[in-house]
């Protein structure tokens, strides 16, 4: 058991920034919960739509509520002809976190939210258009293809790896993408809500709030280490390599990508759930390098700095094994916690203040202004 974590100091750790109901991190008991669900269990039975619904509309669906929400949402997948030129621009070597915060922007321009009784409206077209947004870019920038932006897959996440691979998806594989979605989803006054909801407190608009949040996902101390952790781990060759530099890297003080957490002190549950299915993929490929590698620094971390892996870690491999381009680990990311980003704006609109904080001054005393002159 880790000694609890010091929740004071610098980052505003342990500070009541504000409220919420949509979610708790790190109390006893589940660990996660979306408005009082255990996200494990979630994750097990639920469909991403479904957790969707719940943190944007406030309960889980019934099933004619589901059915009717999955349509909409499948109604509202295509992109309009000036984002896809928008999106042809953008080079092959751009980051892909940056065509989604031009992607989210753009459509701000063409499609404005009004005002903010369609808030939701516009997060189920956001929710919708998002998967196409990276794959439209990604497979026009790698491929030359101008990919057709609708398909028949039900779920958000077939409907992702269709766009991105040109067929059906296996049902493991939309399972696998349905499961990380839910975990992804929310995770209260994380950097990047955070970032969303001071936005929101200036009664901006939901694109901005969005936009800015993206720009905070990724950086790879936040969303950004899912992409940051699979390049650690494709440079081992084996279980032993990979223990040896890990304890390198340790010895160097260097930050190990998908380790560590602002709030847990001794595991995040997210972790158990997507190292389960990474391995489960494993398998399925016949994995026997990047599975075992993770293992071993796992095992170092926890065993040298009593650090664990957070939800990022086995993302990693898990979505390599689906055949997902590492620079699309962290857009995926943006696909799924656009639900709790939007949910945060419409509590922090609901009641609002301007979020606006103090700071202790450190520079000089005052002192008389020079003309330039004289200096
Ligand atoms: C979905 C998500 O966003 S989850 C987070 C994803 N981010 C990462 O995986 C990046 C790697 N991890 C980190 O950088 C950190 O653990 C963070 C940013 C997640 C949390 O930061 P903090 O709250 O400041 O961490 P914390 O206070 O627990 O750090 C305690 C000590 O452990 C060290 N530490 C924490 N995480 C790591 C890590 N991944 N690798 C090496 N050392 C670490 C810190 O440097 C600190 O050491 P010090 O006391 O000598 O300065
Ligand atoms: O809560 C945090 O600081 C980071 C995190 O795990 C998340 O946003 O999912």
């Amino acid at each position: 058991m880790a000694e609890a974590k010091v929740l004071s100091g610098a980052g505003l750790r342990g500070q009541v920034a504000g409220q919420t109901a949509l979610s708790t991190v790190g109390q006893a008991g589940a660990g996660l919960t979306y408005r009082g669900y255990d996200v494990r269990e979630l994750a097990a039975d639920a469909q991403f739509e479904e957790v969707a619904y719940l943190l944007l509309y406030g309960e889980l669906p019934t099933q004619a509520e589901l059915a009717a929400y999955s349509n909409k949402l499948s109604k509202l997948r295509d992109l309009p002809q000036a984002l896809k030129e928008v999106l042809e621009r953008i080079p092959a070597d751009a980051h892909p976190m940056d065509v989604m915060r031009t992607g989210c922007s753009f459509l701000g321009n063409i499609e404005p939210e009004k005002d903010f009784s369609v808030q939701r409206d516009v997060t189920d077209r956001l929710l919708a258009a998002f998967p196409a947004i990276m794959c439209y870019w990604y497979r026009f920038s790698h491929d030359g293809q101008r990919i057709d932006c609708v398909t028949d897959e039900p779920s958000i996440g077939g409907h992702f790896l269709h766009l991105l691979h040109g067929k059906k998806p296996s049902e493991l594989h939309v399972k696998v993408m349905n499961v990380s979605l839910i975990l992804y989803a929310e995770h209260e006054f994380n950097a990047s809500t955070f970032t969303a909801r001071v936005c929101a407190s200036t009664l901006s608009d939901l694109y901005s709030c969005v936009t800015a949040a993206i720009g905070s996902l990724r950086g790879p101390l936040h969303g950004g280490a899912n992409e940051a952790a699979m390049e650690m781990i494709e440079r081992f060759s084996s279980a032993q390599e990979a223990v040896e530099g890990t304890l390198g890297m340790l010895a160097r003080k260097d930050k190990i990508m998908g380790f560590g957490h602002a709030i847990y002190k001794d595991s995040d549950p997210r972790n158990e759930v997507i190292k389960g299915w990474s391995k489960k993929l494993a398998d399925e490929v016949g994995d026997t390098v990047l599975f075992p590698v993770s293992e071993a620094i796992d095992k170092t971390m926890w065993e040298q700095k009593k650090l664990f892996p957070n939800a990022d870690f086995y993302h990693a491999s898990a979505y390599h094994f689906m055949g997902i381009p590492t620079k699309l680990f962290t857009p995926i990311f943006v696909c799924s916690r656009l639900t709790g980003w939007a949910a945060h704006v419409f509590e922090q609109r609901a009641n609002n203040r301007i979020i606006r904080p103090s700071a202790e001054y450190t520079g000089v005393e005052q002192r008389k202004f020079v003309p330039i002159e004289r200096r």
